[in-house]
C-alpha cells in the first residue's frame, strides 16, 4: 500500500477507523525545531469529528502522543512517530452491512482489492479518520514553513448551491482569511457561511449529505519551487490532495474557466513593484511549468457529498450475488467540507515543504 508521501520530508501513516490507534511516522524533520503544541491541538480540534453541530456526533478527543524524535518539546531530527487513540467506536453499525457494500464509499474496491481481509468496520483504512495524522505532520510542516512567512489558508467557494466569492489576490483578502481561520465555513464573502450553514441542514433533514469546493491559498511562497517534469509542483499537490477522502478534482489558478478564455486574458503578465519581478494576474495560480512564479499559489479541491446517507439505496449482497436495499445506520457527517479544511492546509504545507527541501 502507499502509506508513504514525500522525498525529504516524508509522512508513514497508519490505522483504522476501529482500530486501537491511528498514527504516523515523519521522517525528514529538522532538528531542534520547537513544536507549537497549543497550535497542534487548534488544528487537530479544527478536524476533530464531534465538535460542531455540523459533524458526526462521533466524538474523539484527537490528542497526540509523540512516542520518539521530540525531546523537552523540540524536534531531534530522528523520525518522529506518534499515535491518536481511537476512542468512540461503534462497530456494531458496521456488522449488518458487512457484505452490503455502501454505494460511495470504499467498501466494494477495498472488499475486491484485500480479497475481503479488509477492516470493514468504520469504513477502516478508507475512514476520514485517517487525515488525523495527515493535521499532525501538515502543523509542524506549517509551523516550519511560517519561519519563512509561509502561510497556508483555506475558504469555501461552494456548498451544494450556495456559491461564494473567490480570492482575487488582495493583502486585505488575506487578512480575512486570518481572521475567519476558526470559522466552521469560512467564507470570503459576507452573509455566505449563514446559506451554507442552511444548505447543510437541509441535506440533512432530508436523509442525505451535500459537498462543495475549497479553495487553498499558499501565501508569500518565492519563486522557483518545483522539480519538472513528474514532481512538477501542481503534480506533488494533486497527488497529496488525491489521497483525502473524498477529494474528486482540483483547478489551479482559473483553471478548468482557462479553457473557454484567449491567450491575451489568461496569459499573466510581468511587471516591476517595489524592484521586485511580479505578475498583474494570477491566472495560473501561482504555478508555471510545474515552478512557482512567486504569486500566491491557488487552488481548489472539489469534495463529493459523503457517501453515507440515511436515504435508502441499492446495492449488492456480496454472498448472495443478489441486488438488495441497503439503510445505513451509524454517525456520518452530512458535509465533509468543515471538517476537511485543516487537512487541506495540512497536506498542501507538506506538499510545499517537501518541494523546498528538494531544492
Ligand atoms: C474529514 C472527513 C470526514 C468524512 N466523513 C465521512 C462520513 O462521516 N461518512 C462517510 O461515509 N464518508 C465520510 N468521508 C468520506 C469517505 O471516507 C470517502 O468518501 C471514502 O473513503 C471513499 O473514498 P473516495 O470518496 O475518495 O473515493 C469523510 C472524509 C473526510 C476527509
Ligand atoms: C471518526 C472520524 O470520521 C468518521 C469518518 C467516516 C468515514 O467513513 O470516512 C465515518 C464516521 O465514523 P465511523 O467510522 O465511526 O462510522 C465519521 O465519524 C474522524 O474523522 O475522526
Amino acid at each position: 500500500m502507499g502509506a508513504t508521501f514525500g522525498n525529504r520530508f516524508r509522512l508513514t501513516i497508519f490505522g483504522e477507523s476501529h482500530g486501537e490507534a491511528i498514527g504516523g511516522v515523519i521522517d525528514g524533520l529538522i532538528p531542534g525545531h520547537e513544536i507549537d503544541f497549543e497550535d497542534i491541538a487548534f488544528q487537530m480540534k479544527r478536524r476533530a469529528p464531534g465538535m460542531t453541530s455540523l459533524s458526526t456526533p462521533r466524538k474523539e478527543k484527537d490528542e497526540v502522543k509523540i512516542l520518539s524524535g521530540a525531546l523537552d518539546g523540540k524536534t531531534t531530527g530522528s523520525p518522529l512517530a506518534f499515535m491518536i487513540l481511537n476512542e468512540d467506536k461503534k462497530s456494531k453499525d458496521y456488522e449488518s452491512i458487512r457484505f452490503t457494500p455502501r454505494p460511495g464509499h470504499a467498501d466494494y474496491s477495498a472488499w475486491v482489492k484485500y480479497k475481503g481481509f479488509n477492516d470493514y468496520r468504520g469504513g477502516g483504512h478508507f475512514s476520514g479518520r485517517i487525515t488525523a495524522p495527515i493535521v499532525f505532520a501538515g502543523t509542524i510542516a506549517q509551523q516550519i514553513l511560517k519561519k519563512s512567512e509561509i502561510e497556508v489558508f483555506t475558504s469555501i467557494t461552494k456548498i451544494g448551491n450556495v456559491e461564494s466569492q473567490k480570492f482575487k489576490g488582495s493583502i486585505k483578502e488575506i487578512e480575512k482569511l486570518k481572521e475567519i481561520k476558526a470559522s466552521r465555513l469560512p467564507s470570503l464573502e459576507e452573509g455566505k457561511s449563514h446559506l451554507m450553514e442552511e444548505e447543510i441542514k437541509g441535506a440533512r433533514a432530508a436523509g442525505d449529505s451535500v459537498g462543495g469546493i475549497v479553495e487553498c491559498i499558499i501565501y508569500g511562497i518565492e519563486a522557483g519551487i518545483g522539480e519538472p517534469f513528474f514532481d512538477s509542483l501542481e503534480s506533488h499537490i494533486s497527488r497529496i490532495m488525491f489521497s483525502i477522502p473524498a477529494v474528486k478534482g482540483i483547478e489551479f489558478g482559473e483553471g478548468f474557466n482557462l479553457a473557454g478564455m484567449r491567450g491575451h486574458d489568461s496569459n499573466d503578465e510581468l511587471i516591476v513593484t517595489s524592484q521586485k519581478i511580479s505578475h498583474s494576474t494570477n491566472n495560473n495560480g501561482g504555478i508555471l511549468g510545474g515552478i512557482t512564479n512567486g504569486m500566491p499559489i491557488i487552488f481548489r479541491v472539489a469534495i463529493k457529498p459523503t457517501p453515507s446517507i440515511s436515504k435508502t439505496q441499492s446495492t449488492v449482497d456480496l454472498k448472495k450475488m443478489k441486488e438488495v436495499s441497503i439503510n445505513i445506520e451509524g454517525r456520518h457527517d452530512p458535509c465533509i467540507v468543515p471538517r476537511v479544511l485543516p487537512v487541506i492546509e495540512s497536506a498542501a504545507a507538506i506538499a510545499i515543504l517537501d518541494m523546498m527541501m528538494l531544492k
